[in-house]
C-alpha cells in the first residue's frame, strides 16, 4: 500500500517546482542578476499541518556560481503560496515566540526578561527590503532573514550587546527563532520593539531634497525642509553607537596587516564588480590608486564591531531621536567580513555616501539638467558636513574626527560606491548612474 500523501507534502512539492520562476522577482533575492539553475529543499518544519498548512522552508538555491540558502514561510491558501502576506498565519510565529517553545527543530524564544503579548495579527511592512519584515499590532515587528547564514545572525548577536549596556540609540531586542543550517544553530528570525512613529532617515532627507528642488532661488539652508540639524544629531548618534559597541565588545588597533587586508579586500571587490559591470572600467586606475593611499594614513586605527551598512534607510527618526536599525552588515558581503573588527570610519562613510545618494536619486532620467545637479551637490555637501560635525562632537576618543582620516575616509567612501554599483546593476539598474556619477565625482576632484 502506498503511504498517504500529507498536505504539507503536497504543498511542498509543488512549491518547489515554482521557485525557479518566482524567487527571481521578489525583492528580497539576491541573485537576480543570473539564473536559478535549481532549488533543492534543506529543511521542512510544519507549523501547522491543515486547513490551513503552514510550513517553514529551508532550500538551496543554486545559480552558476553559488549555492546559498534562502527561508521561506508557504501556505496552501493563496495562489503564490508566500504565507507572509497573511496576517492569520503569521500571528502564530509570534505566539510561538511568546511560549518559548520548540516546533520540529526550529526554536522559538523571547529574550530574558520580556513578556510578549500574544494573539497578534502579523502584517508585513510594505517597504521593499532584503529581508521579510512582519508588524505586530504597534508593538512587535518581527524579521525573517532571507538568505541565511550559518550561525547567529550578526543584527541578533550586536543588538543584544548594544541593550546589554543601555544602548539609547537601537530598538530592543525582544526575541528569536533559530533553525539548523548544515547541523549548525542558525538565527532566522528576529523580533523587535516597533516604534510605530517612526519616519526612516531616507524619506525625511529625501522630502528635504525635494524642498530644495522647489525653491529655484533659494538655498539649502534657506528652505523650509533643511535636513542639516537633524544631519548633525544624526552623526552624534551614530558616534554613540560606535561607542557603545565599543564599551560592550571592545576595540583594538589594526596592525600592518590588518591594514594591506583592508586595501587586498578593497581592489579585489573592485576587480571583481568592474568584470561584471563593464561601466565601472574607466575608473578602475583611480579607484585603485585610491584605496593603495589608504595604507598611508597616520595614526593609529581603531578595529571594533561596526554597523556595516549604515545609510539613511538604517536609521529611524523617533520622538527619542535617532534609532539605527538593521546591523546585519552588506548582504551580499561574505559573512566573515561581516563579523570581522573593522574601522567605524565604515559607518561614516555608508553615511555619507548615503546623504549624496538622497541628493542626487532625483537626477536619475534627466542626467543634462545642469541647474539641478549644482542643487543637489549643495545639498549633500551641506548634509555631508553637517553630519560629520555631529559625529566629531559625540565620537569617542578611540575614533575621533573623522575629517582627520582624509585618505582612509575617501577610500572607504569609494569601496562602498562600488559595492553600490554591483547593488544597483542586480536590483535596480537605471540607479547605477548614482554610484557612478559619485565615483567620478570624488576621483576626478580629489577628496572633499
Ligand atoms: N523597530 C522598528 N520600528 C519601526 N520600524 C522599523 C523597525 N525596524 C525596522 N523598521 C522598518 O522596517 C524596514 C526594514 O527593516 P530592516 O531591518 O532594514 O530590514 P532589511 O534587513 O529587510 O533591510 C525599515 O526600513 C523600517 O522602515
Ligand atoms: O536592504 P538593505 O537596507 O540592507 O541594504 C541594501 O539596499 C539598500 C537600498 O535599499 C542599498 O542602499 C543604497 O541605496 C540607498 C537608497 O535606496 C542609499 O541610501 C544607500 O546609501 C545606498 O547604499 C544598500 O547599499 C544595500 O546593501
Amino acid at each position: 500500500m502506498n503511504p498517504v500523501t500529507e498536505p504539507h507534502d503536497l504543498l511542498v512539492d509543488k512549491v518547489m517546482t515554482e521557485l525557479p520562476a518566482w524567487l527571481p522577482a521578489q525583492r528580497w533575492f539576491g541573485g537576480k542578476d543570473r539564473p536559478v539553475t535549481a532549488v533543492r529543499p534543506l529543511r521542512t518544519c510544519v507549523l501547522s499541518a491543515g486547513e490551513p498548512v503552514l510550513v517553514h522552508l529551508v532550500v538551496e538555491v543554486q545559480q552558476p556560481d553559488r549555492r546559498e540558502p534562502y527561508q521561506l514561510l508557504v501556505t496552501d491558501l493563496v495562489e503564490n503560496y508566500d504565507a507572509t502576506t497573511e496576517p492569520e498565519l503569521t500571528g502564530r510565529l509570534l505566539d510561538l515566540i511568546a511560549a518559548d517553545t520548540e516546533v520540529d527543530g526550529l526554536v522559538f524564544a523571547h529574550e530574558p526578561d520580556v513578556e510578549l503579548q500574544s494573539g497578534l495579527r502579523g502584517r508585513p511592512i510594505t517597504s521593499e527590503q532584503s529581508n521579510t519584515s512582519l508588524v505586530f499590532g504597534s508593538q512587535y515587528i518581527l524579521k525573517l532573514f532571507r538568505k541565511l547564514t550559518h550561525g547567529e545572525n550578526p543584527d541578533l548577536v550586536l543588538h543584544r550587546a548594544l541593550h546589554l549596556v543601555g544602548c539609547e540609540h537601537i530598538a530592543r531586542p525582544l526575541g528569536s527563532i533559530t533553525g539548523t543550517l548544515d547541523g549548525q544553530p542558525t538565527t532566522v528570525g528576529m523580533l523587535q520593539q516597533f516604534l510605530p512613529d517612526a519616519v526612516d532617515g531616507w524619506a525625511m532627507a529625501t522630502t528635504s531634497v525635494r524642498d530644495l528642488m522647489a525653491e529655484g532661488d533659494l538655498h539649502a539652508d534657506e528652505v523650509g525642509g533643511d535636513f542639516a540639524g537633524e544631519a548633525q544629531r544624526l552623526g552624534q548618534a551614530v558616534a554613540t553607537v560606535h561607542g557603545d559597541l565599543e564599551r560592550a565588545l571592545g576595540t583594538e588597533h589594526a596592525d600592518d596587516e590588518d591594514i594591506e587586508r583592508t586595501v587586498r579586500a578593497m581592489v579585489t571587490r573592485l576587480d571583481t564588480v568592474a568584470e561584471a559591470v563593464p561601466e565601472l572600467l574607466p575608473y578602475v586606475p583611480a579607484l585603485r590608486g585610491a584605496f593603495e593611499q589608504a595604507r598611508d594614513t597616520p595614526g593609529a586605527i581603531a578595529i571594533q564591531h561596526i554597523h556595516g551598512d549604515l545609510h539613511l534607510g538604517q536609521v529611524l527618526r523617533t520622538v527619542q531621536g535617532w534609532l539605527l536599525i538593521d546591523f546585519e552588515g552588506e548582504p551580499g558581503a561574505p559573512i566573515a567580513e561581516r563579523t570581522s573588527l573593522r574601522s567605524p570610519l565604515r559607518d561614516v562613510a555608508g553615511m555619507l555616501r548615503s546623504f549624496d545618494y538622497a541628493a542626487h536619486q532625483l537626477l536619475v532620467g534627466r542626467p543634462e539638467d545642469h541647474q539641478l545637479a549644482v542643487r543637489a551637490l549643495e545639498w549633500s555637501r551641506r548634509n555631508r558636513a553637517a553630519f560629520t560635525e555631529g559625529y566629531a562632537e559625540a565620537a569617542a576618543s578611540s575614533v575621533g574626527d573623522p575629517r582627520g582620516r582624509g585618505h582612509l575616509l575617501r577610500a572607504f567612501e569609494l569601496d562602498k560606491a562600488v559595492y553600490e554599483v554591483a547593488y544597483e546593476y542586480a536590483n535596480r539598474p537605471e540607479w547605477l548612474t548614482v554610484p557612478l556619477s559619485s565615483i567620478a565625482r570624488i576621483t576626478g576632484e580629489g577628496a572633499r
